[in-house]
C-alpha cells in the first residue's frame, strides 16, 4: 500500500497511543508461565503482540477476550503444551526471541518461523546460550529462522555476561533459567529495556557497575494483571514531528515512561525540545504519565553510545529530528540498527538522500548536518516494509512543501496499527 502524506501547518491535538508493544508480549508470555489466571487490560491490538498471543495459546494458555481485556489462564511452568502447528513469530523478533528461552528451559520441541524479514535476521546470539543450556537447535545457515528447538539435555542454568546490549538476549537467557533448579545468571554491562526484570519481580544486584540478574525454578511468577501504558516509542513520531513543526502542540495521554525505554525526552530535551510531562503514576511496575510537546528550534547533539540501548527503536526518527537541528549531529556505535526488521541505517540513508539531505553514512551509524529551515519539494520514500521507517518517512513528509509517497506503508501496523488515522487527526494542512 502506498500512502499519501501532504505537507503539514500545524499540528494539533491530544491522542491516545497503542498500547506498549514490549510490555503486551511480555504479558502474554508471562501469563501463560504463570499458574493462574491474569487479567490484562490494554493489550496491544498490533500485529507482534497479536502473533504472540497466538503463539502463547498454542502452548497451552487459555484466552479470553471480554470488555477490552484479556483473562489469560496460564499453564504454569510444568503445564506447557507442545504446539501442534509452527509457532508463527510474524514480524516479532521479541516473540521469536523470549519464547526460544520458554521452549528451552521447558525442554518443549518447537519450530518457530516468521516472516521474510524476521527469517533475515540472525538469531546467532540466541542460538549460542540455548544450546550452552542444554537445547539444540536447527537453523537455516546456522543462524536464521524457521529454529527446530529441541532440548537434548538436562537444563544447565549458567552464568552468562551479555556480549551485546540487548534486552531480547537477556530474556531469553532468563525465561529459560526460570527453569532451572539452580539459578541462572544474566551480567549487563550496558542497561537495556528492563521489562522482564520489572513484570517477573527477579532478583538483581549492582556489582562493580554490573547489574546481575537471578531466575531459577524457586522464582515465583506472578500474576500478570495490570493496565498496559501507551507505547513510547510510538510516542516518539509525535515528540520529534511537533519539535520540528510549525505551528505544534501535542497531548499524549499514558505513555509508558521506563527510564531503561526514554533515553529520547532526555535526546529532545537536550537538543532543545520543549516537552513536559504529567500526571506521573504506575501502571503495576511500570512508570507512566502524559506528554506534552510544542514547537521550538533545536540545536544539534551527539548522542553518548551508551544511551543507544535506550534509544534503540527511536534512531530513525532521532535523525530526523537531527536534519532540524542547528549544526552537525552524530549517532555513532548503533551497529545493532543493521539487524533490525531491516538495516535501519541504510534505510535511513536512503531517506535522507531521497530529500536531498547533507549527511554521512557510517558503519555504525550517521553524522546528519542539519538544518531548522531545511525542507524539500517532494519525495517517494521506501519503507523496506519496516514499521519504524515508514512512520519515520511520515514524519518527515510533514515537513515537504508537496505532498510526499511512502511505499509498503501498511508495516505501521506491526507496532501502530491506528498510526495513519492518528497522523489525519492531528496533522493540518
Ligand atoms: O525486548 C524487547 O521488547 C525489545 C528489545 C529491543 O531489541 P534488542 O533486544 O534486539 O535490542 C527492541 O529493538 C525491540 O523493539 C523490542
Ligand atoms: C526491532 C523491533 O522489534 P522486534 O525486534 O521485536 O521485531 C522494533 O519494534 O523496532
Amino acid at each position: 500500500m502506498i500512502k499519501t502524506v501532504q505537507p503539514a501547518n500545524s499540528l494539533i491535538g491530544e491522542l491516545h497511543l497503542p498500547p506498549d508493544k514490549s510490555i503486551s508480549q511480555r504479558a502474554a508470555i508471562f501469563s501463560l508461565l504463570h499458574d493462574g489466571v491474569s487479567v490484562v487490560k490494554n493489550y496491544s491490538p498490533a500485529q507482534d503482540p497479536q502473533s504472540t498471543l497466538s503463539c502463547v495459546q498454542q502452548l497451552g494458555a487459555e484466552v479470553e477476550k471480554a470488555d477490552g481485556q484479556l483473562k489469560i489462564k496460564g499453564t504454569g511452568r510444568d503445564g506447557l503444551k507442545k504446539p501442534v502447528k509452527d509457532l508463527d513469530c510474524g514480524n516479532s523478533g521479541t516473540a521469536m526471541r523470549l519464547l526460544s528461552g520458554v521452549l528451552t528451559g521447558a525442554g518443549i520441541s518447537a519450530k518457530l518461523i516468521g516472516d521474510p524479514s524476521l527469517s533475515a535476521r540472525t538469531m546467532k546470539r540466541i542460538i549460542d546460550p540455548m544450546e550452552a543450556m542444554g537445547a539444540h537447535i536447527l537453523a537455516r545457515n546456522s543462524q536464521y529462522a524457521p529454529l527446530f528447538i529441541n532440548r537434548i539435555d538436562a537444563l544447565k542454568p549458567m552464568k552468562y555476561e551479555l556480549p551485546i546490549p540487548s534486552a531480547q538476549l537477556k530474556s531469553c537467557v532468563l525465561l529459560a533459567g526460570l527453569f532451572g533448579d539452580e539459578p541462572t545468571q544474566v551480567i549487563e554491562i550496558l542497561p537495556s529495556r528492563d521489562h522482564t526484570e520489572r513484570l517477573l519481580n527477579l532478583d538483581q544486584k549492582m556489582v562493580q557497575h554490573r547489574k546481575i540478574i537471578s531466575a531459577s525454578r524457586e522464582d515465583v511468577i506472578p500474576e500478570q494483571s495490570y493496565t498496559i501504558p501507551g507505547d513510547f516509542s510510538a510516542a516518539a513520531f509525535w515528540l520529534v514531528a511537533a519539535a520540528i513543526q510549525e505551528k505544534a502542540e501535542l497531548v499524549l495521554k499514558n505513555i509508558g515512561l521506563n527510564p531503561t525505554r526514554n533515553a529520547l525526552l532526555d535526546i529532545l530535551k537536550d537538543m532543545g525540545a520543549d516537552i513536559a510531562i504529567e500526571n506521573e503514576h504506575n501502571e503495576g511496575a511500570e512508570p507512566a504519565g502524559d506528554i506534552v510537546v510544542r514547537q521550538s528550534s533545536l540545536k544539534a547533539l551527539d548522542i553518548d553510545p551508551k544511551m543507544i540501548p535506550n534509544c534503540i527503536d527511536e534512531l530513525p526518527i532521532i535523525a530526523v529530528a537531527m536534519l532540524f537541528a542547528e549544526g552537525s549531529s552524530v549517532i555513532a556505535g548503533a551497529e545493532e540498527l543493521r539487524h533490525k526488521e531491516t538495516d535501519r541505517i541504510m534505510a535511513m540513508a536512503k531517506m535522507l538522500k531521497a530529500v536531498g539531505a547533507d549527511f554521512e553514512e557510517k558503519e555504525d551509524g550517521l553524522i546528519i548536518h542539519g538544518n531548522p529551515d531545511f525542507t524539500f519539494e517532494q519525495a517517494t520514500f521506501e519503507s523496506f516494509h519496516d514499521h519504524r521507517i515508514a512512520m519515520s518517512a511520515a514524519v518527515l513528509s510533514l515537513k515537504s512543501r508537496k505532498e510526499c509517497k511512502i511505499r509498503d506503508a501498511e508495516s505501521a501496523a506491526v507496532s501502530y496499527p491506528g498510526f495513519w488515522e492518528d497522523l489525519g487527526l492531528v496533522a493540518k494542512g
